[in-house]
């Protein structure tokens, strides 16, 4: 069995006494703080690198580029024995290609056919670009000056060897597995993937293709959830629907143990009658209800079930979406080995009007069309169609603000979160 780190501390999500609204920074720095790596490390080969995060610093077992080489097809001399004005230097037999370099040296005041790629053959320093030379009788001609070095690529210009060339929390991207293999590794250090439990909440939700009676929605969350989760990189597993029952949802969690490293639901997360993630949560004394000042989002009810971490997710879907990526998304990297992934958003000019009251952040459901960020047309987080619609967040900072258009704004386009 890998050696897993230690479980984390029951009262990881406990709020300083006296908190009622958390603003949005401090809950995200709450969390920074508490959580870490939930995951075994593992060794996977190159090619199942993509997505996974790395455990450990890679190192180069070799420089790249590993040795000094041409970066253009040409001839190839030592610089220092040509100056300005025409220059015609007498070739020497045979050619370095790249994967064949040319064995021999090349006496100063000759050229050698190089090829782009080909190691620099000994004696030389400098390459010419073939659309700049004549060629005939064995010769080379073309206009100096030449710069020294013109036209080469140094030995490990790029990484040198033994240098740092990824460091542990990455998430591997496909450029990231290029430059693991062009300093020779063919496995990555990588944790576990993390496991995801999505379950949902509440006697009005039935499952996409069942027959639904008048007061019952289908269940929208559950997949949006588990698709959000396989995006970040995750396995994302199914754990279903319960209705408002506490024993069932009880059987459910605990059905859960061992089975996942953290649990997302949907609904049930305020403080109402059927709210029965919180209540069941707050029995085991492992919950905070975070009131976070945000829209749409607000009720977060975060807890331990048996070691296992549960987001206690709004029902609302676009609050769901909204925690999600604002919250549960960097927990979850925490969880699973990644640095703190904080969202990059750019400034560009509204293309809508809002006057925001002061107090809380606000994340708008936005697109940007002209190189202006327009914003669905309804706030309501019911509107599952305006998540669909939009392709990133309008992020409002907690004070009151009166936008214009034109007036400049922060989007964060969805990409950015990871999806
Ligand atoms: N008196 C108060 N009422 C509410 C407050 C409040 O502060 N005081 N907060 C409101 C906000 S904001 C939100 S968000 C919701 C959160 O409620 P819950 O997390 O307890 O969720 P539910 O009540 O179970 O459901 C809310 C809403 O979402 C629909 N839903 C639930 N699950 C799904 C699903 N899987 N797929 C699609 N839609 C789902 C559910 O039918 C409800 O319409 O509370 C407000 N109330
Ligand atoms: O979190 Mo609620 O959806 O803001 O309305």
């Amino acid at each position: 069995m890998p050696l897993k780190p230690p479980p984390l501390r029951n009262d990881c999500f406990a709020l300083p006494p006296g908190v009622d609204w958390t603003p949005v920074d401090t809950a995200l720095t709450m969390l920074q703080r508490r959580l870490a790596p939930v995951v075994a490390r593992e060794h996977v080969p190159l090619d199942a690198g993509l997505g996974r995060v790395l455990a450990e610093d890679l190192l180069a077992y070799r420089s790249n580029p590993p040795e000094a080489n041409t970066a253009v097809d040409g001839y190839g001399f030592a610089g220092g024995s040509v100056g300005a004005g025409d220059v015609v230097l007498p070739l020497v037999e045979g050619r370095s290609a790249a994967g064949a370099p040319f064995a021999g040296r090349v006496p100063e005041g000759s050229a050698v056919r190089v090829l782009t790629g080909a190691a620099l053959p000994e004696g030389v320093d400098t390459v010419v670009l073939d659309e700049d030379c004549a060629t005939g009788d064995g010769q080379v001609a073309f206009r100096g000056p030449v710069k020294r070095g013109a036209n080469t690529r140094k030995a490990g210009e790029d990484v040198a060897e033994g240098a740092l060339a990824l460091s542990a929390g990455r998430v591997l991207t496909p450029a990231d597995l290029a430059l693991a293999a062009a300093v020779g590794h063919s496995a990555l250090p990588v944790f576990s993937r993390l496991r995801i439990g999505v379950l949902s909440t509440g006697d009005e939700i039935v499952e996409p293709g069942n027959r639904a009676a008048p007061g019952q929605i289908f269940d929208a969350n559950r997949p949006m959830l588990l698709s959000m989760a396989t995006r970040f990189g995750y396995e994302a597993i199914d754990l279903g629907h319960v209705r408002d029952n506490r024993d069932v949802l009880r059987a459910r969690l605990d059905g859960a143990v061992g089975a996942v490293d953290a649990i997302l639901t949907s609904g049930g997360a305020s403080a109402g009658d059927e709210d029965h993630v919180s209540a069941l949560l707050r029995d085991t004394g492992a919950l905070a209800e975070w009131r976070i000042a945000l829209k749409p989002g607000r009720p977060l009810a975060l807890g331990m079930w048996q070691g296992v971490p549960v987001f206690g997710l709004p029902g609302n879907p676009v609050a769901a979406f909204v925690c999600t990526l604002v919250f549960a998304r960097p927990a979850m990297g925490l969880l699973a080995g990644t640095g703190w992934q904080a969202p990059v958003g750019f400034d560009v000019p509204s293309a809508f009007t809002k006057r925001k009251k002061p107090g809380r952040r606000e994340y708008l459901r936005a697109r940007i069309r002209e190189g202006r960020a327009e914003v669905f047309a309804s706030e309501g987080s019911g509107r599952v169609s305006g998540l669909s619609w939009a392709e990133g967040f309008v992020e409002l900072d907690d004070g009151a603000r009166d936008i214009a258009p034109g007036d400049i704004v922060r989007f964060i386009p969805f990409g950015s979160f990871g999806l």
